[in-house]
């Protein structure tokens, strides 16, 4: 039974606060190059922080933390960890996909000012977590549910942000002594931007594009069944 004192009413948004969220939602971009290099204020980034840590998570365990990077020498040591798994990355594509591949960029961490590895600690809440008990991977999909909340309270803000996850787990736990307990879930570049792709900028440079949403509505057959 709710304590009533608890529930405050929920109407609908008004036409100017749905709109707002649904453009955060439909601007939100992944940045690779549009960063300035103007600092980001501690209070924005407390802000943006804030509302990542206002995510769900399973159990209310709130299983995530932010390592925030500023230093020049982090970066520039995480960059080079992200290039070379960048090249391994590479390799693996063939011919003119290769090609293709390697005219990306796909990272911000030197040119953004302010870069974020979020992490889930599998221990938070202790060895039972509610709703964690058939599906021990909720605890990382809790984390993130944060990032996504991060990056659309960035947008909200003028922050860009790009997610990187082209590196090899060791590496960025040794850059940044992270214990082995502690689960990777993303590596994130943020600063201001004043300009964004309109479309995915993997679409505009022909590498992959959104499908129709009707396409995503189940209708009763797996792609690929006979
Ligand atoms: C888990 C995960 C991991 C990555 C990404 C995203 C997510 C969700 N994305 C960004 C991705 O390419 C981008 O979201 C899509 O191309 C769609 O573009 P918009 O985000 O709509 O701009 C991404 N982008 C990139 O340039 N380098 C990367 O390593 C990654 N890694």
């Amino acid at each position: 039974m709710p304590i009533p004192s608890a529930l405050a009413p929920a109407a609908p948004f008004s036409d100017a606060e749905r709109d707002a969220v649904y453009k955060a939602i439909f601007t939100r971009r992944d940045v690779r190059d549009q960063f300035l290099p103007d600092p980001v204020a501690e209070d924005v980034l407390h802000r943006i922080l804030t509302a990542a840590h206002h995510a769900p998570s399973v159990g209310l365990s709130q299983p995530w933390n932010f390592i925030v990077i500023r230093d020049q020498a982090a970066r520039d040591q995480v960059w080079h960890a992200f290039n070379r798994a960048n090249e391994e990355a590479a390799q693996m594509f063939e011919g003119d996909r290769q090609t293709s591949y390697r005219s990306l960029k796909l990272e911000g961490i030197r040119k953004a000012p302010v870069n974020i590895c979020v992490t889930c600690d599998r221990s938070r809440g202790g060895k039972v977590v509610l709703g964690r008990t058939h599906n021990q991977s909720m605890d990382l999909y809790s984390t993130v549910c944060a990032i996504q909340n991060l990056w659309l309270a960035a947008r909200a803000e003028g922050i860009g942000m790009g997610w990187v996850s082209v590196f090899r787990d060791a590496d960025l736990r040794d850059l940044l002594k992270i214990p082995d307990r502690i689960e990777i879930v993303g590596y994130l570049c943020l600063g201001h931007v004043d300009e964004l792709y309109q479309t995915p900028e993997l679409e505009v440079k022909g590498w992959s594009k959104r499908l129709p949403v009707d396409e995503m509505i189940f209708d009763g057959t797996w792609q690929g069944d006979p």
